[in-house]
């Protein structure tokens, strides 16, 4: 279990600058147990003081291991707090230090300084050399790569600003953030990095603004790596040390922002807040803590909360004027006294790995792939690359899962920080990581699995996978013959069906009932589907079930195409029922069905022909229903009621409704009736059941009269074969007459 690490806190007011009022509204107080000197406090026990702007008497007192006032200087700062933690980073953690503050609070005189008193980040590197320097039994190499973030996107300070894009913050496998294609460059010495380090600092944002000349108008990051390659033990140690210098939040009513300041101004304080936030959330436990919510956020997560090692350096300025933005910082710097982080040592083992089983290939990226992004800067530093070379590397990140993490007081020849036991709490992700955490042989630092042979580890390894490949196989197996197994019950299912219906179609009683249809089961299993995807899935079914060419001709044809079609074989059917073809004029009937399967006529004449053609009779058609006779004046709406729509053709021509007996159709010859006793033309559209219903409510003197009207040699009555359903247009039909 990694060791927590909580931020360490530095505070430091400033100098009052010319032009600032001197007042004692904020101001370091020293007690008794002072080290060294009147101008810090590093052992506890000092407090920086604030008044309470509504009641100057009473004293806000803000207590923090260290605290630095007007007098202290660069140098002091830096032996406290900085020096001890270029020992970290040489053991292999990250360590981030930012300057926190108020603008014009002196963060940018922290961290940078001047020539005549250079600040942390020179300071640091000159350290990092002499580190280097005393490390001679290891070979160790350190890079730079430089960015700010500037209205909340990400620029690589290392390269001209004409030719900085936009850089993408992403997350590694591992869940680490970094910043791709940023540019790293490898540092000889210190001469070099002033030379690099000044140049890119021209190109980072600053604008005057009435409280700073040189206000930053963006969050720095300068990163500063070291490889430690220790050619004995054939491991390297990557150390990072991240120097952020944040823009200051603005009062704006202070700094006199013109509009395009204003832009950047709310940039700044936006990204400020979020980071208020993260260390809120941090503090109250959240579950969801809103790196996200800024780039400056997802860059520090792992500063805060995370793997490394932090300090944050609040500055503060004096006076009465800043005294709200000093309570302000100093308020976020208590909250984030809180956050705890748990670093890890970031090594590296450069022992070839066992090569992994062949089903592991699939797992494993390929060799050819590029490895993430960490994993080349570090095999590049440990190669020794020469200074100036460019590359592309991931900032921020910590370690990558092709690092191991342990603790660094294993005898691993580095100076100790105390951290143990850090590779728990690491996610993990991937089959292959797994299986290499799971076999604690992989570990090679001796703690689990000492005394195995190469070829035990590569035996282990491959049992390992073949044993997952194994059930994966398996799995996929099963479940293709899961698959199979419901295809071939679909297949019989509808065979049965389809079987059901060739028998039904030879008996004069139709089944209603709906065949229990492939979908249909699906549809029961899934009863939450909505109503669209359930017709959907009903006419799906339904197309399967008619299952005919014609079926599958129908559903691509118009539905005016469809009439036609059905027209054509009704005509044909005609012809063959005519001939006394009943058989065959049944089986273009039956196809016609297809093409105008909701034509209840049409079904009625299937029925009588198929009923004579079972009990081998004469097909002797239905006689045609009465016209009614024209007369001279019809009103409009008469004319309407008598004119139906085109569209009800098919329900309107025919005159077959009535009842099948002895071979003959005893019907209410009612041809033309339903028209005239429609209110409108679109009553007419009426369903079988209405017309049942009508049917079944006329008396039997009534239905015995309109037999006798029907039998009046009136001329207007048809045979029934001149008023099939599916004849030609009506207007021509209705002057037919029998034949
Ligand atoms: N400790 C100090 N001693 C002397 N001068 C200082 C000190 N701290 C800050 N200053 C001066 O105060 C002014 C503002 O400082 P600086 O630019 O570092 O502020 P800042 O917090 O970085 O502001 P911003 O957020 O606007 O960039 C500068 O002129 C700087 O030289």
């Amino acid at each position: 279990m990694a060791t927590s690490h909580k931020v360490k806190i530095a505070a430091r007011l400033r100098p009052r600058l010319d032009g600032e009022l001197d007042d004692d509204s904020v101001k370091i107080v020293h007690q008794s147990n002072n080290s060294g000197g009147s101008s810090i406090s590093t052992g506890g026990g000092s407090f920086i003081s604030v008044a309470n702007p509504r009641d100057p008497t009473q004293l806000f007192k803000f207590p923090f291991t260290s605290c630095y006032d007007q007098d202290s200087t660069q140098e002091e700062i830096f032996k406290n707090d900085v020096e001890p933690l270029i020992d970290v980073v040489y053991s292999g953690v990250t360590v981030t230090i930012f300057a926190y503050g108020v603008t014009s609070s002196g963060k940018t005189h922290t961290m940078q300084g001047t020539r005549s008193e250079p600040g942390v980040i020179p300071r640091v590197v000159r350290a990092m050399f002499e580190k280097k320097a005393s490390l001679l039994q290891y070979q160790t190499s350190l890079s730079v790569s430089y960015m700010e973030i500037y209205k909340d996107e990400v620029y690589d300070l290392l390269v001209t600003r004409e030719n900085a894009p936009k850089l993408p913050v992403r997350e590694n496998d591992s869940g680490m953030v970094f910043v791709a294609n940023l540019t790293s460059i490898d540092i000889s010495g210190v001469e070099e990095f002033d030379n690099i380090y000044n140049t890119a600092t021209k190109h980072r944002s600053v604008g005057a603004t009435n409280l700073n000349r040189a206000s930053s108008r963006s969050h720095a990051v300068l990163t500063i790596e070291a490889s430690i390659l220790d050619p004995v033990a054939n491991t390297t140690l990557t150390g990072k040390i991240n120097l952020v210098d944040l823009a200051g939040s603005e009062n704006n009513k202070l700094t006199g922002n013109d509009p395009s300041r204003m832009a950047e101004s709310s940039a700044i304080n936006k990204s400020l807040s979020v980071l208020g936030q993260v260390v809120h959330a941090l503090n109250q436990g959240a579950s969801r803590i809103p790196y996200r919510n800024s780039k400056l956020t997802r860059i520090l997560q792992d500063a805060l909360g995370g793997s490394s090692v932090g300090l944050l350096i609040c500055n503060l300025a004096p006076g009465i004027k800043f005294r709200q933005d000093t309570l302000n910082t100093l308020n976020f710097a208590v909250r984030t006294k809180n956050v705890e982080n748990r670093p890890v040592v970031n090594e590296r083992d450069n022992r070839p790995v066992p090569k992994p089983h062949f089903a592991a290939v699939s797992i494993q990226p390929p060799a050819s792939k590029p490895a993430p992004a960490i994993v080349q800067a570090i095999s590049t530093a440990g190669a020794g690359s020469s200074a100036g070379t460019k590359r592309a590397r991931p900032s921020l990140v910590p370690m990558s899962r092709s690092h191991r993490t342990s603790s660094i007081g294993g005898g691993n020849g580095y100076q100790s920080f105390g951290l143990a036991g850090a590779a728990a709490g690491r996610r993990q992700t991937g089959m292959f990581e797994k299986i290499r955490e799971e076999d604690h042989s992989y570990d090679r630092s001796g703690s689990v699995g000492i005394g195995m042979t190469e070829k035990e580890i590569d035996e282990r390894i491959s049992k390992a996978v073949e044993a997952a490949v194994e059930a994966e196989v398996t799995r996929r197996l099963a479940e293709r013959e899961r698959q199979r197994a419901e295809a071939e019950q679909n297949e019989k299912e509808a065979a049965q069906r389809m079987e059901g219906r060739v028998s039904r179609s030879g008996s004069p009683t139709r089944d209603t009932s709906l065949p229990s249809g492939v979908l249909t089961p699906l549809l029961k299993r899934h009863k939450d589907l909505d109503d669209e995807l359930k017709s959907r899935l009903h006419e799906l079914e339904k197309k399967y079930e008619r299952g005919t060419k014609e079926t599958q001709l129908a559903d691509v044809l118009s539905p005016v195409s469809k009439k036609k079609t059905g027209r054509a074989y009704v005509a044909l059917a005609r012809a063959h029922s005519e001939k006394g073809d009943l058989q065959v004029a049944l089986d273009l009937y039956r196809k016609a069905e297809t093409y105008v399967p909701d034509n209840i006529k049409l079904k009625e004449r299937i029925i009588e022909i198929e009923w004579a053609v079972r009990n081998n009779t004469a097909y002797v058609p239905s006689p045609k229903p009465p016209r009614k006779q024209k007369t001279k004046k019809r009103s409009k709406s008469a004319l309407a009621r008598e004119i139906p729509p085109m569209d009800n053709t098919m329900d309107e021509d025919d005159g077959g409704r009535g009842k099948v007996k002895d071979g003959r159709l005893e019907k209410a010859a009612e041809f033309g009736m339903d028209f005239t006793n429609t209110e409108s033309p679109s009553k007419s559209k009426r369903s079988f059941a209405d017309t049942n219903d009508r049917e079944n409510t006329q008396t039997p003197l009534k239905k015995q009269k309109r037999a006798a009207h029907m039998g009046t040699p009136s001329g207007n009555v048809g045979t029934g074969e001149d008023v099939d359903p599916l004849a030609p247009p009506r207007k021509e039909r209705r002057h037919v007459v029998s034949r």
